[in-house]
């Protein structure tokens, strides 16, 4: 059955009626992050409007193309997110009243009345919107989203679509590469006490289950996005327990009691744990005096609230000596009145030794009270894990099966910024180039077609720009590729498939595309991955992707750069 806010998402997917545009509250609407609005912009893009309005630039019509430089993470591999987002701006576009009157107060008195009477009249139904399908793995110098409308319009919503992207993108790559490296084990992102405030901390559950996580501990992304929410315990609530005193006085009022799973009469369940101590201890040669009473106390606490999801974090004081062997005295407890505990969480310590000692005492317990499935208790780790830490728990051998990942995820300690930038590249039907001494600055002009060749065993082989008057290629016909700026570096290419890459994703004022769900990027997100050479993914020294352009687009690009460079004179 659908949630309702999934549901809620469905209905998003349609496009508003026209007159919605006008509504006099922009925020909140549609489920978007209510931060998100035609304010949300930098100063000089309101300046720059006014400039252009003053010009009478205001009804030329303007290209710009969104697009990023290079790959993070040393990688060679981007996932494009973001998209729903930025249609749901253009569907909300519009500057208010009081944005209007708070503009005022902050430009100088000379802006003429009139420029506010056109911001007031702006919306996003001149505008065109062409992007990638969100979820699609993309490459440097490709345009995710090229963006067609009045120039001051496009203009001001530069960085908001900027901003949109930027984060969205780098966080999902982010959770991609961790997930390659986890393989199929699961992955539970744990950030939202670390990431870059409130908003920061949404996004990144949203677009780390994108990315390939299973889960967030964040329970308002759950809410939100419809994202699993997963969970275990902190080690406050270990700390917080002194003895079974504690539960004294609550066996007393029956709260300790637990009822068996078949039902029947409840059974003292502080008891049932304290007879099987002694021989847990025995059979993982650890002294039940060593192991902590405190400890046990508060997984019997969190075993009797959670009969059918027991998973006792086990660092605390000591994981091989006290956590182990109190969480095999609950899980078997458990056990007896037909519940089946979860596992475990790792949260110090060196992982992969610990994990597989931690096995090693499942194994024998399983052996010992003939529980074969309690040698396949879950063991979660966490603790600051990064990609590196993933790959070096793979080469060391562990015994984990779900990472819980915070810190470096959310934050992307390792790149903490994707630069992507929103370029112009024609006005009025004029290709427009931006020059620059650094080769990989220059702008491609023009509004292009972007398709991606594929080999015939299905492999992404070459991304390929041309201007939107040529052929497309296709699978009968060889096609020259080139690199954008070197000219000895071509190919030919003789595709098994090509598939263009951008759609048509609003305009006049509408929607025009199915937006698929969370899940349903999540699934193209692997697809697209899966299209991609092994050797384009690999951690250390990835292959570059190439990305090209056809000759006719090459030649266009050169003859422009040629024109607008000034010769320099020498004395
Ligand atoms: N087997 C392993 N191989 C590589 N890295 C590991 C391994 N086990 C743990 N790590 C990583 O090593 C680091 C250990 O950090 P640190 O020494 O601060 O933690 P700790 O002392 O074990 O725990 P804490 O300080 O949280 O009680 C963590 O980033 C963890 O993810
Ligand atoms: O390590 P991360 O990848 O950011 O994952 C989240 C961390 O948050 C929790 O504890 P917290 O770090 O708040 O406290 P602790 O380190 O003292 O356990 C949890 O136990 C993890 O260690
Ligand atoms: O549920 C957990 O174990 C959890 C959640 C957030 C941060 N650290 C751990
Ligand atoms: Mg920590």
């Amino acid at each position: 059955m659908l949630s309702k806010y999934r549901k809620r998402k469905m209905e998003m997917a349609t496009p508003p009626p026209q007159s919605s545009f006008n509504d006099s509250n922009n925020s909140h609407k549609n489920n978007q992050n209510g931060i998100v609005q035609s304010l949300l912009t930098d100063l000089y893009q309101v300046t720059m409007a006014y400039a252009y309005w003053k010009s009478e630039k205001r009804h030329e019509i303007a290209v710009f193309d969104l697009f990023f430089r290079k790959n993070p993470f040393k990688g060679e591999f981007t996932l494009f997110a973001g998209l729903e987002e930025c249609l749901k701006y253009l569907q909300n576009f519009r500057f208010s009243d009081s944005d209007i009157n708070y503009l005022r107060t902050i430009l100088p008195p000379s802006v003429e009345e009139e420029f506010y009477n056109y911001l007031g009249s702006l919306d996003a139904s001149e505008v065109s919107l062409y992007a990638v399908p969100e979820g699609t793995v993309v490459f440097p110098r490709v345009p995710l989203v090229t963006v067609e409308g009045p120039l001051p319009v496009v203009q001001l919503m530069e960085t908001t679509l900027l901003n949109l992207i930027n984060y969205a993108s780098l966080v999902a790559t982010n959770a991609a590469r961790f997930r390659m490296a986890a393989g199929k084990k699961q992955l539970l992102e744990f950030g939202l006490r670390r990431a870059q405030g409130p908003d920061g901390a949404l996004s990144a559950s949203r677009y780390c289950y994108i990315g390939g996580f299973d889960g967030t501990s964040n329970v308002l992304a759950g809410k939100m996005f419809d994202i699993p929410v997963r969970g275990t315990h902190a080690h406050a609530f270990v700390t917080s327990y002194v003895g079974l005193q504690d539960l004294k006085n609550r066996i007393l009022q029956s709260l300790q009691m637990l009822t068996p799973l078949d039902g029947g009469s409840p059974v003292d369940f502080v008891s049932a744990c304290i007879d099987l101590r002694e021989e847990v201890c025995k059979t993982l040669d650890v002294l039940h005096e060593e192991t902590k009473q405190s400890e046990l106390t508060a997984f019997i606490a969190y075993a009797t609230a959670f009969p059918k999801g027991f998973l006792a974090l086990v660092d605390t004081y000591d994981v091989l000596r006290s956590g182990i062997p109190n969480f095999c005295t609950v899980a078997l407890a458990l056990h007896r009145l037909g519940y089946k505990a979860i596992g475990i969480r790792l949260d110090s310590g060196d992982l992969a030794y610990l994990s597989k000692a931690v096995r090693q005492y499942f194994r024998k317990i399983a052996d010992r009270f003939e529980v074969p499935s309690m040698a396949n208790f879950t063991i979660v780790a966490s603790n600051d894990i990064n990609e590196d830490t993933l790959h070096s728990l793979n080469q060391q051998g562990h015994e984990i099966d779900s990472f819980g990942i915070g810190t470096h995820l959310v934050t992307c300690q390792r790149q903490p910024a994707l630069g992507c930038v929103f370029k112009l590249v024609e006005v009025n039907k004029q290709a427009r180039i931006k020059l620059s001494q650094d080769m990989d600055k220059v702008t491609l002009p023009g509004k292009k077609s972007i398709y991606r060749l594929y080999s015939h065993e299905g492999h992404a082989l070459i991304d390929l720009m041309q201007r939107p008057h040529e052929q497309p290629p296709d699978n009968e016909r060889r096609v020259l590729c080139r690199h954008p700026f070197e000219e000895s570096k071509r190919a030919y290419v003789s595709p098994g498939s090509v598939q263009l890459l951008q759609k048509l994703y609003w305009t006049k004022g509408e929607i025009q595309e199915y937006l698929p769900s969370l899940k349903e990027i999540r699934e193209r997100a692997i697809q697209s991955l899966a299209t991609l050479r092994e050797d384009h993914k690999r951690a250390l020294n990835p292959t570059p992707y190439k990305v090209a352009v056809t000759a006719d687009l090459y030649q266009f690009l050169h003859d422009m750069w040629l024109d607008n460079a000034p010769i320099g004179e020498l004395s």
